[in-house]
């Protein structure tokens, strides 16, 4: 039977990657991106926008939407300090499967926890179910109609705090206009734009950075 693209991904990080060695997962995927199949991974050229944020902000606590094949949470997970944790939601179970088996791979099990879900199901039950008080960083990358809706729901949960951030990947391509408006015309966000392309194409797009006023 035909294999699925994050199959594919994946062979390609068993393949090019050394197990323990979440960097070289990141280059696998990114060399597989480039030179076999584009994926809707944040990609090399947004991953390094990614990676500064993460380290200026050194979570303790990292929530991520939209896990797809793990690129993203493997890429922030080694980034973390010794006891940081990031939580990543994942609608498609095939897809969370995939992505077990590259977090796997880069030996982050410990600090990765995948669930697999709806984030307006989940958003409401992190804090009773993981024992998380608030996100020192969270991570836009799932449906982008969604982006908004959970900004909203992720308030009224109290998982935000003062000086939370808000790190939303595709907002200028496939583009997430309502979200936009309101985190740069709110005045409980600080909002900054980081301009980049689409992973692995010459097509604008960024990622909007938004600190919470509380
Ligand atoms: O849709 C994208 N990403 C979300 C996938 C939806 C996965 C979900 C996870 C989850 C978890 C919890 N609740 C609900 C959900 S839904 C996406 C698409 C493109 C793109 C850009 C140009 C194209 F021509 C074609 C695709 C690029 C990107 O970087 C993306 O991130
Ligand atoms: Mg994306």
């Amino acid at each position: 039977t035909q294999s699925t693209r994050p199959q594919r991904l994946l062979a390609a990080v068993q393949k090019n990657a050394t197990r323990g060695d979440p960097r070289s997962v990141v280059l696998a995927i990114d060399q597989f991106c480039r030179q076999k199949e584009w994926a809707m991974n944040v990609g090399d050229e947004k991953g390094c926008i990614l990676d500064s944020v993460v380290s200026e902000v050194n979570p303790g606590a990292v929530l991520e939407l939209g896990t797809y094949c793990g690129y993203s949470a493997v890429r922030i997970a080694c980034l973390l300090p010794p006891h940081g944790k990031i939580i990543t939601l994942e609608f498609n179970p095939d897809n969370a499967a995939i992505a077990r088996q590259v977090i796997a791979w880069a030996g982050l099990e410990e600090k990765i926890q995948l669930v697999v879900g709806a984030s307006g199901d989940w958003i409401p039950k992190i804090k009773e179910q993981f024992g998380v008080k608030t996100f020192d960083l969270v991570f836009l990358d799932h449906w982008k109609d969604r982006y908004l809706p959970d900004t909203k729901l992720m308030e009224e949960c109290g998982l935000l705090r003062e000086g939370s951030i808000l790190l939303a990947d595709n907002v200028i391509c496939p583009g997430t206009p309502d979200y936009l408006e309101y985190i740069r015309n709110s005045p409980r966000y600080k909002s900054q734009y980081f301009k980049s392309h689409l992973e692995y194409t010459k097509v604008e797009d960024g990622l909007e950075k938004s600190v919470f006023l509380g």
